[in-house]
């Protein structure tokens, strides 16, 4: 399978993410607050435009079930998986709305989201934008699953923020695969390879995305 070999080359990334201050912040319950709501700052703009190129695939998609998936995952995105913003938001002592009043796209979000917009514009076959978007659920599940094989969450009070993601995400991970791994049955290897570097690639972002909210990184920070 082609998704397959696409999360074992990602293993690396991920276990990189893991070991960064921000996933270890999480792990021992002592992540500096400043990182969250810089986080939390960028994640709901971040969660935003998701929930847009979502619609942008659907004219893509011909088949009513598939359609009707991503209608369920534009209503995840915006009304569900604020759950776990409000985890972090209660961690942090902030009230959630207010503090994302003042988020922006910051340089390393703002690169994550235009390329996916790209290849939502770019191609026509869903499967390159799903390639850059798959990444997102996908490495916070495996990042969840690993600090929860630790077994030493009791009391930490980012706990709920781990389970969310421990459980929410492998439908949708199941549909996103049918779809790149059926598209990759009769692709070209150029166009496999356009897919791999495009999953890959997300799984950068997702690493400087961590990165950008534990540095506070800004556009006045150049
Ligand atoms: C940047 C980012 N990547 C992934 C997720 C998990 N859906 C998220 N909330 N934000």
């Amino acid at each position: 399978m082609f998704t397959r070999q696409l999360k074992k080359e990602v293993e690396p990334i991920i276990e990189s993410i893991y070991n960064d201050p921000f996933i270890q912040g999480i792990i021992h319950g002592d992540l500096k607050k400043e990182a969250v709501k810089h986080y939390l700052k960028a994640d709901s703009l971040y969660l935003n435009e998701f929930a847009k190129i979502y619609s942008l695939l659907i004219p893509k998609l011909n088949d009513r079930e598939g359609i009707q998936f991503l209608l369920g995952q534009i209503d995840f995105v915006m009304n569900g998986e604020v759950d776990a913003h409000y985890t972090l938001a209660d961690y942090a002592g902030v009230d959630y709305k207010t503090v994302i009043e003042e988020g922006e796209w910051y340089p390393s979000s703002d690169h994550y989201i235009k390329h996916m917009y790209y290849n939502a514009y770019r191609y026509s076959d869903a499967s390159f934008t799903i390639c850059a978007m798959a990444p997102c659920p996908y490495v916070y599940q495996q990042l969840a699953l690993k600090i929860a094989e630790r077994n030493d969450l009791e009391g930490n009070p980012l706990k709920p923020w781990v389970d969310f993601y421990c459980t929410n995400m492998d439908e949708l991970i199941g549909h996103l695969d049918r779809w790149v791994d059926e598209f990759s049955e009769t692709a070209s290897d150029e166009e496999l390879n356009i897919l791999r570097k495009n999953f890959v690639e997300s799984c950068i972002h997702e690493k400087r995305f961590f990165n950008m909210s534990y540095n506070i990184e800004t556009w006045e920070g150049y």
